[in-house]
């Protein structure tokens, strides 16, 4: 079933400038897809657009079938129960004055979900790998992995079925990198994830497709293994021939 579909999507923040330009994609239910792209290709715009913080000047974005309108509060309130997403840098996504319990749960607060938040809590905690008492400390008691645990037990503490991530591994050290990619993979079997990323090593251990964005458009788009196995459009292959690859199983052992 069809979770998200991008249909001839263009969008400029100034009328002058296209920074999406005619984007079509569609993501399944339980797919893991990576969108690829160099640095001011677009990627974080099109989450923008994707999670309803800004219109598409043209085109339209579905949502399992219904239009992503942010006008419409009713549909937006559900939708942001959906759809969280995991930001790039560690360090500055999380409020330093906030108990780990208070950041986790601000999903449920603002967006009103019942039941007990607590145990909500630890659950997502639990998923992310973290012990129970980290809920009782502060950010700076953590260190970036961990805290990048804690953004993603946030964003999946509302049982999202879609989880964007954008950069979300780049700030992290490769070891550390991999923990974290090891845990998106496990979280990718109970919902959807979209990982933007400029670096196609990870999308090729994470993803199962990929999309690729040049410069505003979509150049390539497919199987994982065999859009890096046979790569048709030269941008995409200049992107792999200038990146290595970071394989879990060459890594894990
Ligand atoms: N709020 C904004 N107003 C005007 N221009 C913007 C705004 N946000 C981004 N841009 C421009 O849009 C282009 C695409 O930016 P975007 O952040 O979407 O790219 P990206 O592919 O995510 O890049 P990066 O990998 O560096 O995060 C860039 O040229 C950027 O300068």
């Amino acid at each position: 079933m069809t979770l998200i579909s991008v249909d001839r999507v263009s969008f400029g923040y100034t009328a002058e400038r296209r920074i999406l330009d005619d984007v079509s994609f569609a993501m399944e239910s339980g797919d893991t897809v990576g969108l690829v792209g160099e640095s001011g290709s677009g990627k974080t715009t099109l989450l923008r657009l994707l999670l309803g913080l800004a219109r598409p000047d043209s085109g339209t974005i579905t949502f399992d079938g219904a239009s992503l309108d942010p006008r419409n509060a009713a549909f937006m309130r559900q939708f942001r129960r959906q759809a969280q997403i995991v930001f790039q840098d560690p360090y500055s996504s999380l409020d330093p004055r906030q108990k780990i319990s208070s950041i986790i749960a601000e999903p449920l607060r603002s967006l009103r979900i019942p039941g007990d938040h607590r145990q909500m809590v630890a659950d997502a905690l639990s998923s992310v790998g973290l012990d129970a008492d980290a809920a009782g400390r502060y950010p700076h008691q953590f260190s970036g992995g961990q805290r990048q645990r804690i953004a993603i037990a946030r964003a999946i503490v509302a049982g999202p079925r879609l989880l964007l991530a954008d950069e979300a591994v780049s700030a992290l050290d490769l070891t550390t990198k991999i923990r974290i990619v090891e845990l998106l993979a496990s979280l990718g079997t109970r919902m959807s994830l979209l990982f933007v990323s400029h670096d196609i090593g990870v999308v090729a251990a994470l993803c199962r497709r990929i999309v690729i964005l040049e410069r505003s458009r979509i150049v390539e788009s497919g199987d994982t293994a065999e859009v890096l196995a046979r790569p048709q459009h030269p941008y995409t292959q200049r992107l792999l021939a200038s990146v290595p690859r970071l394989s879990l199983k060459d890594t894990r052992s």
